[in-house]
């Protein structure tokens, strides 16, 4: 009897098409028995297929209406992962209010978000009383995260001048300091992956005294490495002796976001408070981020597309208390490594930030 093959749609931007959908991920998936197939975004999506599931990272009531029919019509097929769920991360209070709800067991670790509040309109940015709670430094972070480069673009605020040029609706958030470094956590599916990347420097009392107004900046964490700042800092640091964060506390999380969200694609930053050394705080949640810069993001991804086609985790959204812990070979290390791996994560971006005056 031939093998049952099975076909993947996906449905991406140009840029994360290109990201994404490597060779060595189509090759690996279909020696396996899954074909990814692009979807034709000119084209109804229903006139299209059959697939066996729906991979997306678009925006748009018109594609959400596209998935709704494809879904009414192909009942047995899997979207992944559903517009309404995604919607959630399209703000960042929504975005964060799932962190803040979490209920874990671990005892030795705290977990959260910075302190927070945003601002809807000009007038009150200019109403000392909206935000005199905070604690300058403050980021200043477009209230809405919808992919666009405009949603990255963020300010640092020193003082009530660096207010002037913000452009609301924004989320004015404290800037906590955290070493320098940021610790992404990629999730698919039941696959929770930690690494670290270089993040913005911390700021001193003493050196927030020298400073005015404000600084921007964009995709601290993805820029190259001919864009960076003070070089000596980032030659200073070291992110090899730096001390990921507890595995367990990371997997709680991850495990927690995924059930919370019914979301399986995304990933989350998270930093360390300086001042307090055991408490983490997620400042940021992405769906859909760039696993080809995960390593061995082939074998993860093949693998979470195979127990997607093959159903053999009936709560594949939804997430399952006993998530299993499988090995993986991972070729880019040349090793087995756990799929529950946070201890051996490491730098795979050697980005450095920018910041330029506004
Ligand atoms: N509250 C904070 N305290 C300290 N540093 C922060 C804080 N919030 C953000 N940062 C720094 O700013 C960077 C960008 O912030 P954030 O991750 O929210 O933006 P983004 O544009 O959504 O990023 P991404 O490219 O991951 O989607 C972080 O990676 C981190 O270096
Ligand atoms: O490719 P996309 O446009 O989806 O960009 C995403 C980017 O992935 P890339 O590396 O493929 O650029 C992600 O990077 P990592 O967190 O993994 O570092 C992260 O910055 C997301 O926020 C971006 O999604 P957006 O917020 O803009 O929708
Ligand atoms: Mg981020
Ligand atoms: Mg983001």
């Amino acid at each position: 009897m031939a093998e049952r093959r099975f076909g993947i749609g996906y449905a991406l931007a140009p840029k994360k098409q290109k990201s994404f959908i490597q060779e060595s991920l189509v090759s690996l998936a279909k020696s396996r028995g899954i074909d990814l197939i692009k979807i034709d975004t000119e084209r109804p999506l229903v006139d299209q297929g059959p697939f066996d599931c729906v991979l997306h990272k678009l925006y748009g009531e018109d594609w959400k209406k596209q998935l709704q029919q494809f879904q009414v019509q192909n009942p047995n097929a899997t979207i992944i992962d559903s517009p309404e769920a995604i919607e959630r991360l399209h703000n960042r209070i929504s975005m964060l209010q799932v962190v803040s709800e979490l209920k874990t067991e671990n005892q030795s670790e705290t977990f959260g978000i910075p302190k927070q509040i945003v601002i809807y309109d000009k007038e009150t940015l200019f109403d000392r009383q909206a935000w005199e709670s905070l604690k300058f430094p403050v980021i200043a972070k477009p209230l809405v995260a919808d992919g666009s480069a405009k949603s990255h673009k963020m300010s640092l605020i020193f003082n009530h001048d660096g207010f002037n040029k913000l452009k609301p609706p924004i989320v004015l958030q404290e800037f906590v300091n955290h070493g320098g470094v940021i610790f992404k956590v990629y999730v698919v599916g039941d696959y929770v992956k930690c690494v670290k990347r270089k993040s913005l420097p911390d700021y001193s009392e003493e050196k927030l005294k020298g400073l005015e107004g404000s600084l921007s900046f964009s995709q601290v964490s993805n820029l190259a490495t001919n864009e960076r700042i003070n070089e000596n800092y980032y030659e200073m640091m070291h992110l090899e002796d730096i001390q990921l964060p507890p595995q367990s506390l990371i997997t709680d999380i991850a495990r927690g976001l995924r059930k919370a969200m019914k979301l399986n694609l995304f990933n989350f930053d998270v930093i360390r408070d300086t001042r307090i050394g055991n408490r983490y705080l997620v400042i940021d949640i992405n769906y859909f981020p760039g696993y080809a810069k995960m390593p061995c993001y082939e074998t993860v991804l093949t693998d979470f597309f195979w127990d997607i086609v093959n159903k053999t985790d009936g709560e594949v959204f939804e997430g399952t208390s006993e998530e299993k812990a499988r090995s993986v070979p991972c070729k880019e290390e040349g090793k087995m490594e756990s799929d529950i791996c946070c201890n051996d994560g490491e730098e795979v971006i050697e980005g450095k930030p920018q910041l330029t005056n506004m």
